[in-house]
């Protein structure tokens, strides 16, 4: 409502703005009175939005008070989970402390979703789910079925349950007929999809709040089933009907059972279990184990990332890294002994928060911060520095600051900064009109020394082409202070480890000889040419194959369909492809590369 509008935001109109803040001010008045509200009490305004910035000045000094809410630490994020989750007891301290360690940068509601989604997925995959036949069987009413894990997203529940089971069930939903019932679902699909009649996907809900439950029903047409009259339930992966219901639940009730309510003696317990049973519930025990809980975090990734700009953990290992051992080694230094021997660095000592990788374009400096991440198996959040440059003033640093809080947010985290030298140039030199960019390069200076003074689990690397254009203060002792320097695999052995790297997802035939290669590839070669070489060498394989098949596109479509087929890359197709390529950098690039090099490494940067 009160958005600002230099940004370009809707709503915040100026009058508006300030009939607001007459309502607020007149409504905190003693003694004046407002329609609707009583003259002996004072009343207490509060405000809410998702971004502190977007709230225009003149509305935001109305309010005495600001209080932060961020998404939960790792102690928040285990208490939550600890009971939302839904485990053996004896396994359950590993599976939370595990969905602790990978959901950094999830809010409550995430977390939720995420017991949900697991439990129900350990509801499908254990085959609890009773189809109607077997709860007839029981003397269970299964003329409607509400599938609710923990109640709090029956729209994700309903994502879950097994084509055939929830087919029964709607077939067995009296007056549910085509016309009433909007949705069809995909039986070609092992998981239950609603569609509409236009074959459109309903946009997911993942809101599960108070206001939003009826959101839900809207989005998914085939929930009419959980309308009144609606009292009997299949409650899935609630293992434990002692649990305390959360308030959504009890109005989730409410609205979808109304004859079911009360269901237990004591407020928003759900009773015994021989209670339900009485009452015509059947409850389906899912437990929840780790893969459960991996194979949910990876359907809710994507949604998150996206959602809250969530950092995730690459999937780089040091496998896939050829070479470059001093720079890992150093990388390692900074980032796993701190992470391993807490407590010494506890001690009041300052501990590097990070390194500055340089060197020539294409030499593997992206995917070494990528496998240290995934190797300490901590976030990665990758910013470009121009992806943090904007025309408005201020607006660059206050990206500095967010993306130095969104990675307090996801700690313990790798924060990377790429072309650090477009994000923190040298001051007085930029020749920028009022200094812009030494306003953005002094709060980046700001925020990289709140992370070594907070001790906590950041790492700040950055990489660069040119270490001599960045701002020195940057690379300060408590700073950037490791310079790591990643050159070119020069000798044959540093390529063969490159090579063996890039090919090892490929099938090499028999006669593949990579030191071979190695010996035959440019001094020139980086560790990206030597990428380009690879995928060109798996190109030049698959002519070959198309080729050999000639005009036979049945023969083709054999191989294609067949279960374990798999280009095979010879030597040929590798010394082909090596012929047609070129160093992507040139012998005075090399030797400017090394000049810098020299000049730091005497001291001189
Ligand atoms: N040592 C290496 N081992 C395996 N692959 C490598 C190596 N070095 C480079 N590559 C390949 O080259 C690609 C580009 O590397 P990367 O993006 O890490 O280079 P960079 O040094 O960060 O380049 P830039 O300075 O242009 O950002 C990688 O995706 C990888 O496939």
């Amino acid at each position: 409502m009160g958005a600002q509008t230099d940004q370009g935001q809707k709503g915040g109109s100026p009058a508006f703005v300030s009939a607001l803040r007459n309502c607020i001010a007149s409504g905190c008045n003693k003694g004046s009175v407002q329609p609707g509200m009583r003259p002996d009490r004072k009343s207490t305004i509060l405000m809410a939005s998702c971004t502190e910035d977007s709230v225009g000045g003149p509305l935001r000094r109305c309010f005495t008070h600001e209080l932060k809410v961020e998404p939960p630490d790792a102690a928040g994020r285990n208490l939550m989970l600890q009971s939302y989750l839904n485990c053996q007891e004896d396994t359950k301290d590993h599976v939370v402390s595990h969905a602790v360690s990978q959901t950094a940068g999830f809010v409550p509601r995430d977390l939720k979703a995420l017991a949900t989604i697991a439990s129900t997925i350990a509801a499908v995959e254990s085959d609890l789910l009773p189809q109607v036949d077997d709860l007839q069987a029981r003397g269970l009413n299964s003329e409607k079925v509400l599938t609710i894990s923990q109640g709090y997203d029956a729209q994700l529940n309903f994502s879950e349950v097994p084509t055939a089971s929830f087919k029964a069930c709607s077939a067995a939903c009296p007056g549910e007929g085509e016309a009433d019932d909007p949705a069809h679902f995909d039986a070609s699909n092992s998981h239950l999809s609603a569609r509409h009649p236009d074959g459109t996907v309903p946009a997911p809900s993942w809101d599960t709040g108070e206001g939003s439950s009826s959101s839900v029903w809207r989005h998914v047409p085939g929930m009419s089933c959980l309308e009144p009259p609606c009292r009997h339930a299949v409650m899935v992966g609630q293992g434990n009907l002692h649990t305390p219901v959360p308030p959504v639940t009890a109005s989730l009730r409410r609205k979808t059972l109304p004859d079911a309510v009360p269901m237990g003696s004591s407020g928003h317990s759900m009773g015994s279990e021989q209670e339900a049973a009485a009452m015509g519930i059947a409850v389906v025990h899912g437990y929840t184990e780790q893969h459960h809980v991996d194979k949910a975090l990876e359907r809710i990734r994507e949604h998150v990332a996206l959602e809250v700009g969530a950092p995730k953990i690459p999937d780089v290992s040091w496998e896939d890294v050829g070479g470059l051992e001093e720079a890992k080694k150093a990388i390692l230094d900074t980032v796993e002994l701190p992470l391993k021997h807490r407590e010494l660095f506890s001690s009041g000592l300052r501990r590097r928060s990070g390194a500055l990788l340089y060197g020539p374009p294409g030499v593997g400096k992206t995917l070494l911060a990528k496998a240290i991440a995934t190797e300490c198996s901590i976030n990665f959040l990758s910013v470009k520095g121009p992806e943090l440059l904007n025309m408005y003033i201020g607006e660059s640093e206050r990206l500095v600051r967010e993306t130095f809080a969104r990675a307090r947010r996801a700690r313990p985290c790798v924060v990377f900064f790429d072309e650090l030298d477009a994000l923190a140039p040298s001051r007085g030199a930029a020749g920028d009109s009022g200094g812009v960019m030494d306003r953005v390069v002094s709060q980046f200076l700001a925020e990289l020394d709140g992370m070594t003074d907070d001790n906590t689990d950041i790492f700040i690397f950055g990489a660069t082409n040119r270490p001599d254009l960045i701002d020195p203060a940057v690379l300060r002792p408590g700073r950037m202070d490791t310079l790591v320097y990643v050159g070119l695999p020069q000798d044959p052995g540093s390529k063969l480890k490159v090579l063996q790297a890039l090919t090892r997802k490929f099938r090499l035939a028999v006669d593949v000889d990579l030191s071979v290669v190695a010996e035959a590839c440019p001094a020139r070669f980086t560790g990206a040419d030597l990428y380009a070489l690879c995928a060109d060498a798996w190109m030049v394989a698959m002519k070959r194959v198309i080729e050999e098949a000639g005009d036979s596109q049945q023969r083709l479509f054999e191989l294609g369909e067949l279960p374990d087929f798999s280009l095979e890359v010879c030597q040929t197709d590798l010394l082909d492809a090596l012929s047609n390529l070129q160093p992507s950098l040139s012998e005075a690039q090399i030797e400017e590369y090394e000049a810098i090099r020299r000049k730091h490494e005497a001291g001189g940067g």
